[in-house]
Formats: structure tokens, sequence, C-alpha cells
């Protein structure tokens, strides 16, 4: 766990950079620092490598002052990624992965042979192991830089605007393999970027900043979206691409992906008929909180994928049956689509007003 207690920054020139925060970030869960420019998350991040230093108050990792801790060391069982992946440019992407492992004092062999597994489990060839990181895409050169960061298979990840540098698509499959990644690692993941949509997207926890590193909210994603805690986050919220228009915007147009008898060891319990009851896991048992794509808007689905402990929404026909499944991340990926192209998706064909479905009353004037 990191602790920051009263942890502030003050330039030399007189500049506030971070006033006095308080902040507990869990074990094992993502927490997403997200804000305006200038707001402090970079500085936050650093303080917890030490690549920064409080100039009042401190930051605890597992109970321990990090100022008292040797910089090397720490930095070594902290992995860092930063945007543009900061790779060394005249090394192989084989040896840059292997870097921590050999500073460890692990024998080459042994070091490369851990690279190779962690390119792997990134989602890189084997091919792209002896190019050199100008040979890569950028989205390649992330996914190395991810790779080198869990080299050393630390259990605290610092990510500053790790996707930023890429375009839309494929940071999309960026942001879904760390949620792949994330399941099965559990790594205590800080998380800085200034787009909510990724923050809602990775985030168990998200903490909306304003000026001065000072904290507006700290939420889960469904009660920041639903209950933000003021103006300023609302209209936060709203910004960028935003999530403004999710109740306007008809969920037909979220791809859905087939039931399977078991979602991360979730499995969906279905009534005789095959209406969802449950996700149940071992003694767990949580509603199932569904959508209907023929009727229902982006909101309802991105609730739905919220709210539900597998973090998939089950989709619904018009009788209530269970006909699919969408991820938190294809909810908000049809929203990206549907915002780039500047107009909603095409309504689904069920043109009837269902009184139980207000958001179905919308759907005609999306877009406009
Ligand atoms: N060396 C410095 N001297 C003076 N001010 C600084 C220095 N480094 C950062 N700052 C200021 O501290 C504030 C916080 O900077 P920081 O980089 O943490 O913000 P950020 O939220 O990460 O911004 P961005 O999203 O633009 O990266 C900013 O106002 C910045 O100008």
């Amino acid at each position: 766990m990191i602790r920051f207690e009263g942890a502030a920054k003050r330039h030399p020139d007189g500049t506030v950079a971070v006033r006095g925060l308080e902040l507990d970030v869990p074990a094992g869960r993502t927490t997403v620092l997200v804000g305006p420019s200038g707001c402090g998350k970079t500085t936050i991040l650093r303080m917890v490598n030490r690549m920064v230093v409080p100039t009042a108050g401190r930051v605890l990792l597992d109970g321990a002052d990090v100022a008292g801790l040797p910089a090397a060391g720490l930095r070594r069982g902290i992995g860092y990624v930063i945007q543009q992946a900061g790779l060394f440019p005249h090394r192989r992407v084989i040896d840059n992965v292997a870097t921590v492992p050999r500073l460890l004092g692990w024998d080459r062999k042994r070091a490369r042979a851990r690279a190779a597994e962690l390119l792997e489990l990134v989602g890189l060839p084997p091919e792209t192991a002896r190019r050199y990181p100008a040979q890569l895409s950028g989205g390649q050169q992330q996914r190395v830089g991810v790779a080198r960061a869990l080299a050393a298979d630390p259990p605290v990840l610092l990510m500053d605007e790790p996707f930023s540098a890429v375009d839309p698509l494929v940071r999309a499959g960026l942001q879904e393999e760390l949620l792949r990644l994330q399941a099965e690692l559990g790594k205590t993941v800080l998380f800085v970027t200034h787009d909510i949509e990724e923050a809602v997207r990775l985030g168990d926890r998200v903490v909306v900043l304003r000026e001065h590193g000072e904290i507006a909210q700290l939420a889960d994603p469904h009660t920041l979206l639903t209950a933000p805690a003021d103006a300023d986050v609302a209209a936060f919220l709203g910004r960028d691409r935003g999530l403004r228009g999710l109740g306007l915007r008809p969920a037909g147009a979220v791809p859905l992906e087939p039931l399977e008898p078991s979602h991360d060891g979730w499995q969906l319990a279905l009534d005789p008929e095959g209406r969802p009851e449950h996700w149940v896991r071992g003694a767990e048992r949580h509603p199932a909180p569904v959508f209907a794509p023929s009727r229902d808007s982006l909101r309802s689905a991105l609730d739905a994928a919220l709210l539900a402990p597998s973090g998939l929404a089950v989709a619904v026909d018009d009788a209530g049956r269970a006909v699919g499944t969408a991820s938190r991340a294809a909810v908000v990926e049809a929203l990206a689509r549907s915002q780039e192209t500047g107009t909603a998706p095409k309504p689904p064909e069920s043109p009837e007003k269902s009184p139980e479905t207000p958001d179905a009353e919308q759907v005609p004037h999306a877009g406009r």
C-alpha cells in the first residue's frame, strides 16, 4: 500500500505543485489520477519513487517512509512506465526488457529468458525481440515499456500517461491488455492520465484532482459517473471527448461477446427461461445487471458493466433472455467510436417507446 501523508511539493521559484496530499493507494488495485494539465499528477507519481522529494509531509510504501529507502533499490522495486516508452534506443528490445534483471545481478541468459517471457506476456511476437526500438510501432514500443517495467516483478507499477502518444485504436488495445495483465498479476498500479475515459476504463478507483494536487473526488468509476461530487467534477467529466452523451446514444452500438460458461471465475446463473439472475463465484452471489441493446442507452450498458462484479453487462432480448455480454471497455469504446464519427450510430430497429426506459425517448435526438 502507498500512503501519502500531507505530501507537498513547493518548487524553489515558489510554485506549489502539490499542496499537501492525503491519499491511500490500496495494494493490488488500479488507482487512476486524473485531472487537468498542471494539476500535479506527475509530481505525485514521482514522489513514490523519489524522483521528486516532498518539501513537506511524506510518502509511505508498505509503512516505510520512502525518504529513508535507498533510491536505487527503491526504483528497481517499482515499475515505471512513461509516455513514448522511454526505451534505450541503442539496445535491442530484448535487452531493454532485460535491463533491470541484469542490474539485479541475473546472468545474461536468465535475464533474456525472463525478457522473452515478458514480451510474450504483453503480446509481442518473438521476432520483435531482436529489433531496436525505432524498428517498432508506437504501440509496440509501449508494450516493450510495460514489459520492461514488469521485468523484476515489482509489486508497484507507476504509469505516467503511458498510452497517450498512440492513436485511439492502438490505445484501446493497450488498455485492454493492461486490464488483462492486471487481472492476472494484481499489481498496485498508480496510473496518471488526463483522459477521463481512460480513467473510468482502467481504474478500480479514480482520483479527480484539481490545482495543486487537491482531491476533488475519489470514487469508483460508477459513483464518479453517477454522482459527481460537485459542479467542477461534473464539468470535467463532461469535457474532452466526454461522457455527457452516454444517455443519448443507443446501446445497440456495443459489440456483444457470446455467453461463456465462466468469466474470470464468475458464472452467470440463468432462470429456466434463460433470464439472468446472478453472478456467482464460489460462495459469492451478486445480482446480474442487464441492458437491452434494442432499447437502452449506452449509459444503461455502462452502468450495468460497472455494477457487475464480473465487469460484464449482460445483454438481454425483449423477453429478458440473456443474449451476450459486454465489457466496460467495449461500452466505452462504442462511445468513443460514436463520438469520432460525430454522430450517434443508427438507433436499433425498435421504434416503440417503452415506459420503463426513458432513455429510449431520447435516441432520435442523439447527435444533434
Ligand atoms: N521544476 C519546476 N519548477 C517550477 N514549477 C514546476 C516544476 N516542475 C513542475 N512545476 C509545476 O508544478 C505543477 C505540477 O506539475 P505536474 O507536472 O505535476 O503536473 P501534471 O498534472 O502532471 O501536468 P501534465 O498533465 O501537463 O503533465 C505545474 O504547475 C508545473 O508547472
